[in-house]
């Protein structure tokens, strides 16, 4: 049997990497077998394309930074996702293609359509089974990244580019009801935690 494939998605600060430790030893408590990754990032190319991705010095045009996301996740696919699904672990990603739809489409303003090409191409037959989209208004994940880190070129950019990829965010969500779960990040990290086994639950009923 293959396994199951789940996404972490949301703008820069939403909350969503506190998640992964939780989810990961959930899963591995009911004998899943479960590899973490992100993106951009899962290989050792990806996380180099990553570094230059999040702080390229020089100028980067919008087609050049949404083939490098690309470059990134074939090769995080072809290694890493489907090798594992296929032995029958799940693997659980920071980040997939939606965020492709949301911070080079929505946030930059890159053709969806052109990015749904790419997604064929990568992808083929590649289906991510459940998104957790952790859904916040930009201000409110501003102030929660400002105390804790460096901010880093995505994360730089202006509150109205967190808004328009928030918007894309919950459009991918409401086109795609039955995969992606929006979440209100607003919510304590105990109540999304138990809404997350709630859904995990129902997955693990459906196998
Ligand atoms: N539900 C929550 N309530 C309050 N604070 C939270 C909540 N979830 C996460 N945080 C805090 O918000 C900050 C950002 O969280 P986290 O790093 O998980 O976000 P992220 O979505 O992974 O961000 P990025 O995509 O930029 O890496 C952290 O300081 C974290 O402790
Ligand atoms: C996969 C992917 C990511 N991004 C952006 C979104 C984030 O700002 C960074 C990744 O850093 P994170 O805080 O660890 O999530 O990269 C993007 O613009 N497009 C993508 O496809």
């Amino acid at each position: 049997m293959t396994g199951q494939f789940l996404t972490l998605e949301g703008i820069d600060g939403a909350g969503k990497s506190t998640h992964v430790d939780f989810i990961r030893d959930w899963l591995t408590a009911r004998g899943i077998d479960v590899v973490v990754t992100r993106e951009p990032g899962g290989t050792p190319l990806g996380e180099a394309l990553r570094a230059l991705l999040l702080d390229v010095k020089s100028d980067i045009s919008l087609d050049t930074e949404t083939l490098l996301m690309f470059a990134a996740r074939q090769a995080h696919v072809d290694a890493v996702i489907r090798p594992a699904l296929a032995a029958g672990r799940w693997v659980l990603s920071d980040r997939f293609t939606d965020a492709t739809f949301a911070y080079q489409g929505g946030g930059r303003g890159v053709p969806f359509e052109r990015i749904a090409e790419l997604e064929r191409w990568v992808l083929r037959d590649l289906r991510v089974d459940r998104t957790f989209l952790f859904d916040i208004p930009p201000d409110v994940a501003r102030a929660r990244m400002s105390t804790t880190r460096t901010l880093d070129r995505f994360e730089r950019e202006r509150e109205a580019f967190h808004q328009r990829v928030r918007n894309a965010y919950l459009s991918r969500a409401e086109a795609d009801i039955d995969r992606i779960r929006v979440l209100d990040a607003e919510l304590p990290v105990a109540t999304l935690q138990a809404e997350l086994a709630r859904d995990l639950g129902r997955l693990l009923e459906r196998r």
